[in-house]
């Protein structure tokens, strides 16, 4: 009892530093609970109180709308939170018995503030208890009702609906409010994948590490807590990476002895791919704009042992350097991007943007692909990806750099490098393609592979 208190006040303060700091849910949840001392089953619900919460925000809003006299945003920051975190418990947390959840959330405003306060909360979740079926969702296929229901901003939903359709765009929210797996990718020059898979589920009665389907020499994992404390991943065994960010090294294919650079690397989940793909001989320069990043890279590429890569604060606009103009076989830009394929792993991502971030990442995105097409050599590639499912950073972005630079031509042989469920599965679009959150339950992405005439 006592270590179930201690979570819900963990994941209060987690929500308020995400809120008040604005820190990234995922890096605040990993920061708090290193040092909580909560064992693993209460880590469990933290994790689900903070990421549902914050996932649930504009639907438990409006609830909060209709319950709180003043409206929510009239009350102290950390009152509103601690609300938002009980009604979420009442609405989406079967497990929880709605006492338990009331009792619990008081009982944080007892500890916090005032009689008055804790008064407040008692009274509108108790009011919410009795009122819950005046709050029935059913989505009638306009944009406000799916905002409410999947708890995403209108102008988000509006965007995927114009691009996707209706169901589509439905579909796409309720995968992005389920909860991720875990997926490795094995590193074959350190280790073998039946070994990885034998070490990882002798480790973790009970765990599921099945091969993916989606990417070669990777695994998903279910129930093994968290793959990264096992010593396998201190020796380089693997690395912990979406699936569909794998496709990515795939896509762009480098070769053993070639030259090729990561304009956007940190913190190198990428470059790592593609060093290992490369057997570790060749160049790979991976350049970050962020000088803290760099050191990310560095240590992923010393924790894989891989000697080709060097890693480079650098703003992509500002290279070449001498002598690098033109020269190298492959070019990768994985741009920065309105996220909305990792909103999963990172819910704020909902709240934090507007949609005017969107034509800023766009012009960004349009400098950053017009660098990154200088450093290709006549006959190389370059492949251009984001975590993202808005149209105007994907195909509309490459369609528009093919229409600016004649030397570059789609590449028909992307889709060969996929594997049969990626080629059946994902959506064509021009020279790439879009992998949706619902496809494979995997970020969404947007792959585009072109090459440059000889
Ligand atoms: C999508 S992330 C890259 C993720 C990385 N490719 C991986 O797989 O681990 C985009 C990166 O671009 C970097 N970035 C943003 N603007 C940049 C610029 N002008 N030049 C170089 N890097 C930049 C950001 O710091 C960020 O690390």
């Amino acid at each position: 009892m006592a270590q179930e208190r201690t979570a819900r006040e963990t994941a209060l303060e987690i929500l308020l530093a995400v809120e008040e700091r604005g820190a990234f849910s995922n890096l605040a949840l990993h920061e708090h609970l290193d040092r909580s001392g909560l064992d693993i089953r209460d880590r469990g619900l933290v994790t689900e109180l903070v990421y549902g919460t914050i996932q649930r925000q504009y639907t438990l809003d409006w609830i909060l709308g209709r319950l709180v006299k003043k409206g929510p945003d009239s009350l102290e920051r950390w009152v509103h939170q601690l609300l938002r975190l009980g009604l979420y418990q009442l609405r989406y947390l079967d497990k929880i018995p709605s006492r338990a959840a009331v009792h619990e959330t008081v009982r944080i405003a007892n500890l916090r503030g005032h009689r008055g306060i804790s008064g407040l909360i008692n009274g509108v979740l108790r009011s919410y208890v009795r009122r819950e079926r005046e709050f029935n969702l059913k989505p009638d296929g306009s944009v406000r009702s799916l905002a409410l229901v999947h708890s995403f901003p209108e102008w988000m939903v509006k965007r995927l609906i114009d691009s996707y359709g209706p169901g589509t765009a439905a579909d796409i929210l309720a995968s992005l409010n389920r909860r991720p797996h875990v997926s490795l990718r094995v590193n074959p020059l350190q280790a073998d994948p039946a070994r990885v898979a034998n070490a990882l589920t002798q480790s973790f009665p009970g765990a599921e590490v099945v091969p993916s389907e989606v990417v070669a020499q990777a695994f998903t994992v279910r129930g093994a807590g968290n793959p990264a404390l096992h010593p396998g991943f201190a020796r380089g065994w693997y690395t912990i990476q979406d699936e569909s960010s794998m496709l990515v090294a795939e896509a762009v294919d480098p070769q053993p002895g070639q030259r090729v650079l990561d304009g956007c690397a940190a913190p190198g989940g990428k470059t790592t791919h593609m060093a290992e793909r490369m057997g570790d001989e060749g160049f790979l320069l991976a350049c970050d704009v962020h000088p803290h990043k760099v050191g990310l890279i560095e240590e992923n590429v010393r924790r894989l042992s891989l000697s080709i890569v060097q890693a480079r604060e650098a703003d992509l606009r500002s290279l070449p350097e001498e002598g690098e103009d033109a020269s190298f076989d492959c070019v990768l830009l994985d741009a920065p991007c309105s996220g909305w394929g990792v909103i999963r792993r990172k819910p704020e991502i909902k709240w934090a943007r507007e949609a005017e971030a969107v034509e800023e990442l766009s012009r960004l995105q349009r400098e950053l692909l017009h660098a990154a097409a200088r450093m290709v050599k006549p006959g190389g590639i370059l492949v251009y990806s984001t975590c993202t499912m808005e149209p105007r950073e994907n195909e509309e972005q490459v369609d528009a750099f093919l229409g600016n630079h004649p030397d570059f031509t789609a590449d028909p042989t992307l889709l060969e490098r996929f594997s049969a469920k990626v080629r059946d599965q994902a959506l064509h679009r021009g020279a790439g393609i879009q992998i949706l959150p619902h496809h494979f339950e995997s970020d969404g992405f947007f792959i585009a592979r072109m090459v440059k005439k000889g």
